[in-house]
């Protein structure tokens, strides 16, 4: 059996996540064959897709924000249970669109719940089960969210329609999570032009493949 490896990716609206995962993932797929599992948070699973659905409605929906930070945490433990354990047990490389890290920018800077407290609860959830690499896409808060309105195709949703002062707090969150623990989480500049972007990332999963093979 190959050695498993779980790989995450992060950053705050707009940052490009879907455009560079689709891309590089159409390239992995046939390198990797069925080796290769993506998925995402909150979703992965019908469960988790069920939970996504409360939690991101195009419109507010009274969620309380403890009630968020607890169901965000429900839904990545079903994920972890069905989906990325079971994965990782076979040797697969896991590609998570989100994880931990967006509970902790999210809940615990955005909503100011504190990133301690957020991360007691996902240890629950998560049983200290880390990606062994997160690539942080990174980009100003300014710059994703006008991104985000001017050309993306999907739905706005309940969190797109935050305030600039929460996105800005989600985005220190992330660079504090990033600097303290630089050995996981790998920045990448995301204002670069998509060609750049897709090439930094490109180079980061090549050599945590390598390293791992
Ligand atoms: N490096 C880039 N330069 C310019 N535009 C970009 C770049 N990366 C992505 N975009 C554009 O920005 C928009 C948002 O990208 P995308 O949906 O991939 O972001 P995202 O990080 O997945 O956002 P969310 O997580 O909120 O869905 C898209 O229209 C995409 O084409
Ligand atoms: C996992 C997770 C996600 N969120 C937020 C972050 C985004 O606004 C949405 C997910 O949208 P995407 O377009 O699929 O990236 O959910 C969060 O606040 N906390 C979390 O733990």
């Amino acid at each position: 059996m190959s050695k498993p490896l779980f790989i995450s990716f992060e950053g705050p609206e707009g940052a490009g996540k879907t455009t560079v995962l689709n891309i590089l993932i159409a390239e992995l797929q046939p390198k990797l064959g069925d080796k290769l599992v993506t998925t995402r948070e909150p979703g992965g699973n019908p469960i988790s897709e069920a939970i996504r659905a409360i939690l991101q409605p195009e419109d507010d929906n009274g969620l309380e924000k403890r009630t968020e930070a607890l169901l965000y945490a429900a839904a990545r433990r079903q994920h972890l249970v069905e989906i990325i354990q079971p994965a990782l047990a076979a040797g697969k490389v896991v590609i998570s669109d989100r994880y931990v890290d967006s509970s902790l920018a999210y809940q615990g800077g955005g909503r100011d719940l504190g990133v301690e407290k957020i991360w007691q609860i996902n240890q629950f959830a998560i049983d200290g089960l880390l990606p062994d690499l997160t690539i942080y896409l990174d980009v100003p808060s300014e710059l994703g969210l006008a991104r985000v309105t001017a050309n993306r195709k999907g739905k706005i949703d309940r969190l797109d329609k935050e305030s600039l002062a929460f996105h800005q707090k989600v985005r220190q969150t992330y660079l504090k999570l990033q600097s303290e623990f630089s050995d996981r989480i790998k920045i990448v500049d995301a204002t670069q032009p998509l060609d750049k972007v897709v090439h930094d990332t490109r180079e980061l999963i090549n050599q945590v493949l390598e390293d791992k093979s």
